[in-house]
C-alpha cells in the first residue's frame, strides 16, 4: 500500500479537533489504496504516546468511529513538538518525514505563521517534493493575499499549493453542480430573462464558540463571505465549464467574480450581536461585524440587473445555509387565486446545504376542490441531517490532494478577485446591534423590501 506522509501543523488546534482528525480517521477507514502517515505538529508538550491518547479521545468524542478502528489509526500517528519559528522542529521533521513520499503539509495554523513555516519547509528541502494545503482566510485583504501568494510561490510551484475552502468539498455543493449541468431543463431558465432574484444565506444560531480572538480579528466578511459564499455564488452563476477539470472550472469561477461590482456600503447592513463583546478573546469595545446583509451587482450578459443578496450572521434565530433562485411570476394570473388574498408565490429553486442536504423546487399546484386555486408544493430531493459518514468535505478534499486534483480548491486568481469584491466593506464597523437569537438587524429587511422581503 502506498504511504503518503501527512504533516498536520496545528494538530492540537480547534480545526484539527473538529474536522481534520476525524477526516484523517475517515480516510484511514475508507481508503485501501494508500495510507496517510500522520505527523502532528504543535507546541503543546505531548510525548508521542500522549498525542496518540489525545487523538484517540478526540475521535471517541466525535462519536463516529469504532474503538478498534481508532486504536488501529492512532498506533501509526506521530508527533513533533516545537515552536514554528524554531529550526530544531524542522530538523526533526526531516528525520521523520519521508521526502520521497510526496508529503502533504497541512497548515491549520493562524495565518501569521504561514510565512515562517513555508520558509522553513523550503529551507529543509520539503518544497521540492511536497504539497501544501493552506487554510482560509487567505490573507486579510488583497495586498496581504498577494503577499501570501508570493510567500507560497517562492517555495512551492502553483500546482503544489492547495487553497482549501471546505464549502467546495461539501457533497451538497457538488450536487448543485450536477443538478445544474446534468439536467437540460434548467439552462434555458438560468438567466436574467427568467430569474427575478437570487439569495444566499449562511445563518448560524451560535456565536463565536470559543474562537473569539480569531473571529474578532476577521469578522463576518473575512470569515465566510470572501471565501465560502462568493465561491458558492460562482458555482451557482458560472457558465457551463468545458469540462470539470480544474482549469476549466477555475476559469468560469473567476469570470463570475470579475463580473461583480465591488460591494457597496450603501447597499449593505453590518451588525453585531448583543453580548459579542463579552465573548472570551474579543477586544472590549470591538466593532467587528458578526452579521452582514448585502446586495451584489453583476455586470455579465447572463445576470446583469438580477438582484443578488447575501446574508450571513452569527447568533441569529436559526442555522441554515442555502441558495435560493426565485423565478419571475407568470405574466398574468388567470385562476381563481387571482385576488388580493391568494397571490401565488413565485417559483423558487432552493439548494439547502445546512442543516439538510436537499434541493427543493417550489411550484404551484391546484388545491383540491371546485375552484382553480393554487398553493405552493415542494418537489424535493435530498437527505435530512447533512453529510453522512465518509462524505465530510475535509476527507474529500484531502483525498483530492493525494490525487493532485485541484478542481475543488480556490485558485489564487479567484481569491484575489474575491478580495476585490469585498474590499469596500472590509474595515467597516458594525453600526447596528441585534439581539442574539433574532433575525439580525431589522434594517437588513430594508434591502429586500422592494422584492417582497427575504425568501
Ligand atoms: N476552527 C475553525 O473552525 C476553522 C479554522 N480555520 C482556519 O484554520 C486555521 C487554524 O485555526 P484553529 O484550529 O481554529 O486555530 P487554533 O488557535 O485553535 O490552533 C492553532 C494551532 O497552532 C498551534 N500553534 C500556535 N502557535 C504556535 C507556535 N508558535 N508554534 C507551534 N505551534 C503553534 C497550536 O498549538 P498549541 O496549542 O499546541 O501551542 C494549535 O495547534 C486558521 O487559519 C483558521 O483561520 C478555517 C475554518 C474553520
Ligand atoms: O469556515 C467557517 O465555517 C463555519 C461553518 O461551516 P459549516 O460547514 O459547518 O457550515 C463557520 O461556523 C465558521 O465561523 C467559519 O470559520
Amino acid at each position: 500500500m502506498r504511504e503518503i506522509p501527512f504533516v498536520l501543523f496545528g494538530a492540537t488546534g480547534d480545526l484539527a479537533k473538529k474536522m481534520l482528525l476525524p477526516a484523517l480517521m475517515t480516510i484511514f477507514r475508507d481508503h485501501e489504496t494508500y495510507r496517510l502517515k500522520v505527523v502532528g505538529v504543535a507546541d503543546t508538550d505531548y510525548s508521542v504516546d500522549g498525542f496518540r491518547d489525545y487523538v484517540a479521545q478526540v475521535l471517541v468524542d466525535s462519536g463516529h468511529f469504532e474503538q478498534k478502528q481508532i486504536e488501529a489509526f492512532v498506533r501509526d500517528v506521530h508527533y513533533v513538538r516545537g515552536d514554528y519559528g524554531s529550526d530544531p522542529l524542522y530538523e526533526e521533521l526531516s528525520k521523520v518525514v519521508d521526502a520521497d513520499g510526496e508529503p502533504i503539509f497541512y497548515l491549520a495554523i493562524p495565518p501569521r505563521f504561514f510565512e515562517v513555516v513555508v520558509d522553513r519547509l523550503e529551507a529543509v528541502g520539503f518544497a521540492e517534493c511536497g504539497r501544501v494545503m493552506v487554510e482560509k482566510p487567505f490573507g486579510r485583504d488583497l495586498a496581504d493575499a498577494r503577499h501570501l501568494s508570493e510567500v507560497l510561490t517562492r517555495a512551492f510551484r502553483e500546482s503544489q499549493i492547495y487553497r482549501i475552502d471546505h464549502f467546495l468539498g461539501k457533497e451538497a455543493v457538488q450536487n448543485l453542480l450536477v443538478f445544474r449541468f446534468a439536467n437540460s431543463i434548467l439552462e434555458p431558465l438560468w438567466n436574467r430573462n427568467y430569474v427575478s432574484r437570487i439569495e444566499l444565506n449562511m445563518l448560524e444560531d451560535f456565536g463565536v464558540e470559543g474562537r473569539g480572538a480569531f473571529y474578532d480579528s476577521v469578522g463576518v466578511l473575512r470569515d465566510v463571505v470572501q471565501n465560502h459564499l462568493l465561491q458558492l455564488l460562482c458555482l451557482l452563476l458560472m457558465e457551463p465549464p468545458l469540462s470539470m477539470n480544474s482549469e476549466s472550472v477555475a476559469l468560469e469561477r473567476v469570470k463570475v467574480l470579475a463580473s461583480m461590482e465591488p460591494l457597496s456600503l450603501a447597499e449593505s447592513v453590518l451588525g453585531q450581536y448583543r453580548g459579542y463583546m463579552n465573548e472570551p478573546g474579543v477586544t472590549p469595545g470591538s466593532s467587528t461585524p458578526t452579521f452582514v446583509a448585502v446586495r451584489v451587482r453583476l455586470n455579465s450578459w447572463r445576470w446583469a440587473g438580477v438582484p443578488v443578496f447575501i446574508r450571513a450572521g452569527k447568533a441569529v434565530s436559526e442555522t441554515r445555509t442555502n441558495a435560493i433562485i426565485e423565478f419571475r411570476s407568470p405574466p398574468t394570473l388567470i385562476f381563481d387565486s387571482n385576488d388580493a388574498h391568494h397571490q401565488p408565490e413565485p417559483n423558487r429553486l432552493i439548494f439547502e446545504f445546512k442543516p439538510d442536504d436537499l434541493i427543493d423546487l417550489r411550484m404551484q399546484a391546484k388545491v383540491p376542490g371546485p375552484n382553480l386555486r393554487s398553493a405552493p408544493v415542494s418537489l424535493e430531493v435530498g437527505r435530512a441531517g447533512g453529510p453522512v459518514k465518509g462524505e465530510e468535505p475535509y476527507a474529500q478534499l484531502i483525498d483530492d490532494v493525494t490525487r493532485n486534483d485541484q478542481s475543488r480548491f480556490a485558485s489564487e486568481e479567484s481569491v484575489e478577485a474575491a478580495w476585490r469584491v469585498v474590499s469596500p466593506l472590509l474595515d467597516q464597523p458594525a453600526s447596528l446591534l441585534y439581539g442574539a437569537g433574532t433575525g439580525g438587524p431589522r434594517e437588513a429587511d430594508g434591502l429586500v423590501s422592494d422584492f417582497g422581503g427575504w425568501c
